[in-house]
């Protein structure tokens, strides 16, 4: 089945916990940890102690996704805050088999995005040694923002692609997604979906059970 993981990007900062505390009692199993260093992309979020803070009071997969040039160097501090799954930008990175070395010697997943503009035939070679491809459906830095539609194109290449090959990676996508147009996008054959102000910039129990509800009937 599908997993939702939500973006705390769309939390209220100065009540992070008691956003997060809303989220029991429903299916999920991951949240989205959004990490932006004001250079890779045009707005800074927050860093390794806000990530570590949470991770004491919270046992959900740390699924996190780095907007920093060379998160190489980070590697261990992500680790260290307590982060399951890294994602990294192809853009970003000078080495990008040795970040994703350093990743998987560090015991996270390693996962791999790129934003719209960059050619998706970049990312197939790193299929076989990562653990996710997220597909950024708008342009990284901001929550709130439309969903891309060439990203369905996107995601059906690398569900074929993953498929034909039999690899073990799954396709998560990023940006614009909402309960109404989520649907298209598992069509298009998702794992996971991100979602941040369509969860937390409502009412996120509602929204999460919403979500869990889709990805039950299209199971089915
Ligand atoms: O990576 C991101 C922005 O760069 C966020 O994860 C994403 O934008 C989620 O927010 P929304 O669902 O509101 O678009
Ligand atoms: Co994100």
């Amino acid at each position: 089945m599908v997993e939702l993981s939500p973006s705390i990007l769309s939390c209220n900062f100065s009540n992070l916990q008691k956003d997060l505390d809303k989220t029991t009692g429903t299916d999920l199993k991951m949240i989205h940890i959004d990490v932006m260093d004001g250079i890779f992309v045009p707005n800074i979020s927050f860093g390794f102690k806000v990530i570590k803070d949470i991770r004491d009071k919270n046992d959900y997969f740390f699924d996190t996704h780095a907007m920093i040039v060379e998160p190489i160097k980070y590697i261990e501090e992500f680790k260290n805050s307590g982060v399951d799954r890294l994602t990294i930008h192809y853009e970003a990175c000078e080495n990008l088999d040795q970040t994703i070395d350093k990743i998987k010697d560090n015991d996270m997943e390693a996962g791999l995005t790129f934003k719209p503009a960059t050619d998706i035939n970049l990312i197939i070679p790193y299929l076989e040694k990562i653990d996710l491809v997220l597909v950024m459906s708008v342009e990284p830095g901001f929550g709130g923002q439309t969903f891309m539609e060439d990203s369905i194109e996107k995601i059906k290449i690398l569900r074929a692609y993953i498929d034909e090959n039999n690899l073990d990676v799954k396709i998560q996508v990023d940006g614009g997604i909402k309960t109404t147009n989520v649907e298209k996008v598992i069509d298009a054959g998702v794992d996971e979906i991100v979602s941040g102000s369509d969860v937390f910039g409502k009412d996120i129990k509602e929204q999460i059970n919403k979500y869990y509800e889709i990805f039950k009937q299209k199971s089915l």
